[in-house]
Formats: structure tokens, C-alpha cells, sequence
């Protein structure tokens, strides 16, 4: 049965009406929305997701997107006949994998992104750490805990980096402007090589750069499940940090709740885990009191 459109003009103005608090409170602020590879793929949902970006830099807010691409960069491995293995939810990257990994990222779902917000009437530019000097990796060093013996072991991941420097030069000049920075998460060594930064840990390293006002994770679930998959609204640090050792949180979950919990240690004001394929889940969160997802908060004192 089709759904009856209960709208009227009445409703529709209040509904603008009641996002005006919500529009006065990030005017000016800095929003980092973070896209995840797997939020991504859906014609529609792009779209709505555009769109809520280019209304928010249209309406004063300050947004930077960072992208991902993992199930993206997966599919094109796959097609090369190139292996590819995670240790802790990082993709273990050599030589050929960060070329392809660049590419992916970089290339082509970078331009996909900016053409995408770009057909919304914004000004949308395609970035990635290497411009503007915005991002310096350095190589990550990853332990990896193993939950039945409960070891730790120190694991080699090639070229993934981890943010070591973030100049935010760039993005602030761009926030004075109508540019909307859409950003991959590959820059370059100290050292020359260029690096595979997971997605997650580059949004934090922005956020916490640009002290952002909030952090925002789209993914493909409602938000952190719980054993049951049932969703958590509200997760305290340490609530986080022991589903992370307890294995409840694996996979990729892992390296987005660790920024979460990173990125509200370096002041960013509020960090959401949400589902990027409810349609306009960023103007949702946002600018109405329907914000979904898990929120993840510093410990009671
Ligand atoms: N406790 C958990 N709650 C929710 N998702 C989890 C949990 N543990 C692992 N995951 C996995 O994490 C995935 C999201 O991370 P990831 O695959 O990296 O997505 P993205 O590409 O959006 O960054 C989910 O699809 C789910 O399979
Ligand atoms: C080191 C590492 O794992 N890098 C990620 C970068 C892309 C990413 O993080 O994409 P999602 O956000 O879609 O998962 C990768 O190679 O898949």
C-alpha cells in the first residue's frame, strides 16, 4: 500500500521553522562527515547525501568531507588479481596496493563525490593529504590483540600511514570561501612513499585539527550494535573500549570507535556513529531532534 503524504504547507514551514536552533548552532562551525565506502553505491542515497551537504555549507556551516572506498578498492584488487589481507580492520598495503589504492580513492570515488555535491549548485574541490601540505603520514605502528589467547603481537602493514601532521591552512581559507573540501585519505612520508590512511583515523586527525563541532561517521549500520545487534545509543569510553576487547566490535567498527574516542580526547565536541543509508541522515542529525546513531561520550567524572 502506498503511504499517504500527510504534509501541508503548515507542517512543511514548521518543520523549516524548527531547524532554525539547530542551523544557529553550527553557523560558522566546522563539520567533518565522514563517508564510508559502504554507505556509498546507492544513485539515490548519493544524492540525498549531496544534497545535505551542500545545504549545509549553503545554510553557513563549514563542511569537510572525508571519503572512504574500502569495499571500492576491494572490487578493483579483486579485478587485478591482487590479494589483499586486514589485520584489525587496516589493510595490510604494499607496493602495488597503494598504487591501486591511490587510484581508487584519490581518482576516481574522489571526483565521483565533488561531481555529485558539485550537481547540487555547490562548489565542491577534491583534495587528498597531499595538497595544500594538509596531511604527513607516518608509518603506522599497529598491535593487534588476539582474543582467544588474548596476545598481543606487533604487526607489519606496509604503506599505512598514520596522521602525523595536520596543517589546516588550507581548510581554513576554503571555509571563508563557497569551496566545499571533499578529502581521500592518502598522503605523503616524510620519507617520499605515499600512504594508506584508513578513513576513519584520517577524519579524526581533520576534526581534531579544526577542533570540528562534530564528527560524523556514515556507514552501512544503524550505528554500534551490542551481542545482540541491537543498537547503542549512547556509549561512554570505557563502555567502548571493552567491547572492543571483549570482540563485539571488530572489523572495520574498530579503527572508527578508537578515532571516536581519539578525536573526543583532542576536543572535538560530539562524535556520531550513524547510518549513511537512511536517506539525508546529515541534515537529520543535524538539523532536526531525530538524530539517530550511536553517540560516544568522555566518561562520567
Ligand atoms: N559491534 C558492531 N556494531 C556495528 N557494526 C559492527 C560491529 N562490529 C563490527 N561491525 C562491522 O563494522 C562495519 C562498519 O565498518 P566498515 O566496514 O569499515 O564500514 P565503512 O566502509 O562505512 O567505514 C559494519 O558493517 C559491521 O559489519
Ligand atoms: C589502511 C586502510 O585500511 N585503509 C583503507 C582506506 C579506505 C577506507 O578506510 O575506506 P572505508 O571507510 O570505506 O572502510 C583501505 O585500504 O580500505
Amino acid at each position: 500500500m502506498a503511504s499517504k503524504d500527510i504534509s501541508t504547507p503548515a507542517t512543511e514551514a514548521a518543520i523549516l521553522a524548527d531547524a532554525l536552533p539547530y542551523m544557529q548552532r553550527y553557523a560558522g562551525k566546522m563539520v567533518v562527515v565522514k563517508y564510508g565506502g559502504h554507505a556509498m553505491g546507492d544513485a539515490a542515497l548519493g544524492k540525498a547525501f549531496a544534497q545535505d551537504i551542500a545545504l549545509l555549507k549553503q545554510s553557513g556551516v563549514n563542511p569537510v568531507v572525508v571519503h572512504g572506498g574500502g569495499p571500492q578498492i576491494g572490487a578493483m584488487l579483486d579485478r587485478m588479481g591482487i590479494e589483499s589481507t586486514f589485520e584489525g580492520g587496516l589493510r595490510v598495503t604494499d607496493e602495488k596496493t597503494v598504487e591501486i589504492v591511490e587510484m581508487v580513492l584519490a581518482g576516481s570515488i574522489n571526483k565521483e563525490i565533488v561531481a555529485l555535491i558539485n550537481a547540487q549548485g555547490a562548489w565542491a574541490i577534491g583534495l587528498c593529504g597531499k595538497d595544500g601540505n594538509l596531511v604527513f603520514a607516518e608509518k603506522a605502528q599497529k598491535t593487534v590483540r588476539d582474543p582467544d589467547s588474548n596476545i598481543e603481537r606487533v604487526v607489519d602493514l606496509g604503506f599505512v600511514g598514520e596522521p602525523a601532521k595536520v596543517d589546516r591552512t588550507l581548510l581554513d581559507q576554503l571555509a571563508t570561501s563557497r569551496m566545499i573540501p571533499v578529502i581521500a585519505p592518502v598522503a605523503p612520508g616524510r620519507d617520499g612513499h605515499t600512504y594508506n590512511i584508513n578513513a576513519d583515523t584520517f577524519s579524526g586527525a581533520i576534526a581534531g585539527a579544526v577542533a570540528a563541532q562534530r564528527l560524523l561517521f556514515l556507514t552501512d549500520v544503524p550505528g554500534v550494535l551490542d551481542k545482540n545487534g541491537t543498537l547503542i545509543k549512547e556509549l561512554t569510553v570505557s563502555q567502548a573500549r571493552d567491547l572492543i576487547a571483549d570482540g563485539t566490535i571488530s572489523g572495520g567498527m574498530i579503527p572508527k570507535v578508537e578515532t571516536c574516542i581519539a578525536a573526543l580526547t583532542r576536543g572535538v565536541k560530539g562524535v556520531v556513529i550513524l547510518n549513511g543509508k537512511t536517506p539525508h541522515a546529515v541534515l537529520l542529525e543535524l538539523f532536526t531532534e531525530h538524530g539517530a546513531g550511536t553517540l560516544i561520550v568522555h566518561d562520567p567524572v
